[in-house]
C-alpha cells in the first residue's frame, strides 16, 4: 500500500476536487462516515452511548464535525468541544459547523485555559473520544493549552479514535515534539501517511485503519515517490511459485560466511534462516574448528571449514577456501559472528572483491565496512542490515541521532553506500533508492534477542537466491521475519521468545504465504 507525505496527499485531494470535480465536502463527508464505522467497531451498538469529539480549526476538525452529526443520528449522546474560536473555522469545516447549528445542536467552545474543567468533565462522562484536533496540516509542537487537553485525553482511560493522524504527530516524519494523542485506533484517509508508519509516530496510532474516502486510484500515478507499507499479499506476490518439476538447483544456492569460536551460533542461525527461507542449497563456511559442531546443528546444510586465527576467527589464509565455496552461489550472506579481529577484517575486504552475486552484509561485516576508513567497493546488489548501533557507525551519526530520525538515517546510508539498507529495530525501515522506501509493520519487542538478526540475514539471502531483486528480498525478508516473531508471540508472549522461535515460526508464515498463493516458502 502506497504511503504518502502530507503534501502529496494534499496534491491528490486538490486533483480530486479541482480536476475531477469531486466536492471537498464529499471527501470530508466520506472521511467522517469512515470514522463512525471505526467507532462502531470499537463500541458495538452505538445507541445510548456517549462520545466526546475534540475539534480543531482545520479540515481535520471538519471531519470531526461530520462525525458528530452521524453519531447523533445513530442515537449517541455527543459532546463536541471546539478548541478554536468559531470564526477561525473556514471552508468545508465551516459548512459542517453551520449544518450542526441549523440542526439546533450546540457545539461548545473550549479553546481557552479556563475551559479545562469543561474538558475534564466531558472526558469523565464519555464512552469514547474522537481526536479531530490536528491532521496532516500540523507541524511542530502543540500550544500549551492543547497539550494539557491532550494529556487529559491520554490519561482518561477511554478508547480514543484519531482522525487521520493522532494530534501532535507530524505527518511527514512521525516526529513528536511534545504532547500527542495516544490513540486506540487511527482512521487515516485514503493512504497511510509517512508519520504513521515510522517511529515514534507509529507508536501513537494504535490500530491503523486506512479509509476509502473516494479519492480515485488513477490519481496514484501523480505520485513520484515509491513508498510502500509492506503487507502479506504484496510479499506473497513477489515470491516464486514452486514448480512441480523444481529441484534444489531451481531455488538457488546461498553461501553463508559466518561464525567464530565464541559465536558459532550466529553461523547456525543464519544458515537456519536461509534454509527456512526456501533456498535450494545452503553452504556455510566457518573457521575449521567449528565445522563439525555446525554440521551437527544444521544437517540440511553443506559445511566448509576454513583457516582460522589463534583466537578462532577466519584467517586471511581462508581466502582460497572461501573463494572455492562461492562457486555457483546465487547469494552470499557474510558477517554474522565473524568477530572483530583485524586479520579477519582484511580477509573480509578481499572476499568482498571476489563475490559476484547479490550479498547480504550483516553484523561484524558491517563493522568491518565502517572501520575500513575508505569506501569499499560492494558486490552488485548488496543489502546492508544494520541495527541502530551499526547504522550509527556506518553513517557517522550517534545511535540517538539514528533513532530520532530513522528515515533521514536510512536515506543517508543509502546515499553513502548505494546499497539497499535495512534499518532494524521497531518498525524496520528499508531504503532502496531515491525516494524509495518500504515500511515494515511486523515484528515486536520479543524479537530483541540475540541471534534474531542472524536469522534475518539468512532469510534475505534465501530470497535473493530465489531470484527476488535486492529491494524485494530485503523488504520481504523483513516482513516474513517480523511476522514469524508476531506468530511466536501469540503463543508464548515476549519473555521466552528466542531467535530459534523466529526460525520455527517461519513454518507458520510459510503456510500463510502459501495460502495467499505465493511459493511454499
Ligand atoms: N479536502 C481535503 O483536503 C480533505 C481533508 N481532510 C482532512 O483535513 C486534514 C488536513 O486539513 P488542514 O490542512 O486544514 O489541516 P489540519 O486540520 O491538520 O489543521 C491544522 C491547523 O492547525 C494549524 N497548525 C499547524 N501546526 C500547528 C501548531 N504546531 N500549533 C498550532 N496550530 C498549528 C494549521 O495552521 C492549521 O490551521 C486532514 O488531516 C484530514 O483530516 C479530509 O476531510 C478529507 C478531505
Ligand atoms: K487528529
Amino acid at each position: 500500500m502506497l504511503v504518502l507525505k502530507p503534501e502529496e496527499m494534499r496534491q491528490l485531494d486538490q486533483l480530486a476536487i479541482k480536476k475531477l470535480g469531486i466536492p471537498g465536502a464529499v471527501l470530508m463527508e466520506n472521511a467522517g462516515v469512515q470514522v463512525v464505522q471505526a467507532v462502531e467497531k470499537l463500541l458495538g451498538e452505538l445507541r445510548g452511548k456517549r462520545a466526546t469529539i475534540l475539534v480543531g480549526k482545520g479540515n481535520n476538525g471538519g471531519d470531526g464535525l461530520v462525525v458528530a452529526r452521524h453519531l447523533l443520528n445513530r442515537g449517541m449522546e455527543v459532546k463536541t468541544l471546539l478548541l478554536a474560536a468559531p470564526e477561525e473555522i473556514r471552508g468545508d469545516a465551516r459548512l459542517n459547523l453551520e449544518i450542526l447549528h441549523n440542526l439546533g445542536y450546540k457545539v461548545h467552545y473550549a479553546g481557552q485555559p479556563s475551559s479545562l474543567n469543561t474538558v475534564k468533565v466531558a472526558l469523565l462522562y464519555t464512552d469514547i473520544i474522537i481526536d479531530a484536533i490536528y491532521g496532516t496540516g500540523f507541524q511542530g509542537s502543540v500550544p500549551e493549552y492543547v497539550g494539557q487537553v491532550i494529556n487529559l485525553v491520554n490519561d482518561s482511560g477511554k478508547p480514543i479514535v484519531a482522525v487521520d493522524i493522532p494530534s501532535g504527530v507530524e505527518g511527514a516524519s512521525g516526529h513528536v515534539h511534545g504532547p500527542a494523542i495516544k490513540a486506540t485506533a487511527t482512521v487515516t484517509m485514503a493512504y497511510p501517511k509517512v508519520g504513521l508508519v515510522v517511529e515514534p509516530g507509529a507508536s501513537f496510532c494504535g490500530q491503523l485503519l486506512v479509509a476509502d474516502i473516494s479519492i480515485p486510484t488513477v490519481l496514484e500515478k501523480e505520485v513520484i515517490a515509491r513508498r510502500q507499507l509492506l503487507q502479506g499479499e504484496l510479499v506473497a506476490s513477489w515470491l516464486p511459485r514452486r514448480a512441480a518439476e523444481g529441484h534444489k538447483g531451481t531455488y538457488g544456492k546461498v553461501v553463508v560466511v559466518a561464525g567464530s569460536r565464541n559465536m558459532s551460533g550466529a553461523a547456525v542461525l543464519a544458515t537456519l534462516g536461509a534454509l527456512h527461507g526456501g533456498a535450494g542449497l545452503v553452504e556455510v563456511i566457518v573457521p575449521r574448528s567449528l565445522q563439525d559442531r555446525v554440521a551437527v546443528a544444521v544437517p540440511a546444510a553443506l559445511t566448509r571449514g576454513a583457516e582460522e586465527t589463534p583466537s578462532g576467527t577466519l584467517a586471511e589464509a581462508a581466502l582460497e577456501e572461501i573463494t572455492a565455496g562461492l562457486a555457483g552461489a546465487q547469494a552470499v550472506v557474510i558477517g554474522p559472528g565473524l568477530g572483530q579481529e583485524e586479520e579477519t577484517g582484511r580477509l573480509f575486504r578481499q572476499v568482498l572483491e571476489r563475490i559476484g552475486c547479490p550479498t547480504v552484509i550483516d553484523a561484524d561485516g558491517l563493522n568491518y565496512l565502517a572501520a575500513a576508513g575508505e569506501k569499499l567497493q560492494l558486490p552488485p546488489g548488496t543489502i546492508l542490515t544494520p541495527h541502530p548501533g551499526e547504522m550509527a557507525r556506518l553513517t557517522g551519526l550517534t545511535t540517538a541521532e539514528v533513532q530520532k530520525d530513522r528515515l533521514a538515517a536510512v536515506e543517508r546510508a543509502w546515499r553513502n553506500w548505494q546499497a539497499v539498507i535495512v534499518l532494524k529495530g521497531a518498525r524496520t525501515l528499508i531504503a532502496a533508492g531515491e525516494n524509495c522506501y518500504y515500511f515494515n509493520p511486523t515484528g515486536n519487542p520479543g524479537m530483541a534477542t540475540g541471534g534474531s538478526g542472524d536469522v534475518l540475514a539468512g532469510l534475505i539471502g534465501a530470497l535473493l537466491a530465489q531470484g527476488l531483486s535486492p529491494e524485494q528480498a530485503a523488504a520481504a525478508g523483513a516482513w516474513l521475519h517480523g511476522r514469524a516473531g508476531d506468530l511466536a508471540r501469540e503463543e508464548m508472549g515476549e519473555l521466552a521468545l528466542t531467535a530459534l522461535d523466529v526460525v520455527n515460526y517461519l513454518r507458520k508464515v510459510s503456510r500463510e504465504i502459501w495460502q495467499l498463493g505465493g511459493s511454499k516458502l
